[in-house]
């Protein structure tokens, strides 16, 4: 049986994801998978001491996506039920392989093989581009503290991972829809017009 719509919306920190799954979720009455971060106990630490806690922080959101996407698999898609979520489940690598070295990045490819290449994978990816300082605004706009002496540096190196990954999965995936909305020039929350745009490109995909 052909995959229902399994949307994603994708992009570096900072860049609407959360948002703009939420306002589509709203739009199109689908329901949305969101990323807890509330009560990831690493992140705090991470962003004071990279090196330190990154095998931590990498395993603890492998372990979490790969149970929240096992139970949308059951509650949705193999239902042949529409849904979106905040992530792709690809992201686990974009930052391991940044943030880990050596033998735990080698641990860490195999132990995420072997956890997500049987998931169910979006159909649709909606990723959002944005410059180093549209993500910084937004960062500080949203104010969460551990997140606000974030090293530029790294937010830089994850805007080109990202751009990566996303021509990586086009090259692999092919039947993989991915639409990119430029973040720095679109604005779906201020402007109602950007957010039809999207809304109606999506609709006309997954009718
Ligand atoms: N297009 C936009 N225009 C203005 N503000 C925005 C826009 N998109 C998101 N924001 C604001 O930017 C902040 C970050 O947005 P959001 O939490 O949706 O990002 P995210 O990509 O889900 O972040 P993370 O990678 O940390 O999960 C929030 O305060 C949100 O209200
Ligand atoms: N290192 C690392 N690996 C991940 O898989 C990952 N996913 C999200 N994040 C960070 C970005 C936001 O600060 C915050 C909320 O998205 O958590 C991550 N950090």
């Amino acid at each position: 049986m052909k995959q229902g719509p399994f949307i994603a919306v994708e992009g570096p920190i900072g860049a609407g994801k959360t948002t703009l799954a939420t306002m589509l979720s709203n739009e199109l009455h689908i329901p949305v998978v969101k990323e807890i971060v509330e009560e990831n106990p690493f992140l705090d630490k991470f962003y004071q001491n990279i090196d330190e806690w990154s095998f931590q922080l990498e395993m603890f959101f492998l372990c979490n996506r790969y149970k929240q996407l096992e139970d949308t698999g059951l509650q949705y898609i193999a239902k042949n039920k529409p849904v979106i979520s905040d992530y792709h489940i690809y992201k686990n690598l974009i930052f391991a392989e940044r943030t880990l070295k050596g033998v735990q990045r080698d641990k860490y490819r195999q132990i995420y093989h072997l956890l997500t290449d049987d998931l169910p994978k979006p159909n649709i990816i909606l990723y959002i581009r944005a410059d180093l300082d549209t993500l910084l605004k937004r960062i500080k706009k949203r104010g969460r503290s551990f997140e606000q002496n974030m090293d530029t540096a790294y937010l830089q190196q994850l805007i080109e991972d990202y751009d990566e990954a996303m021509s990586s999965i086009a090259a692999r995936e092919p039947s993989t829809t991915i639409i990119t909305i430029d973040g720095t020039k679109i604005d779906f929350v201020e402007n109602p017009e950007h957010f039809a745009q999207i809304a109606s490109q999506v609709k006309e995909l997954i009718r």
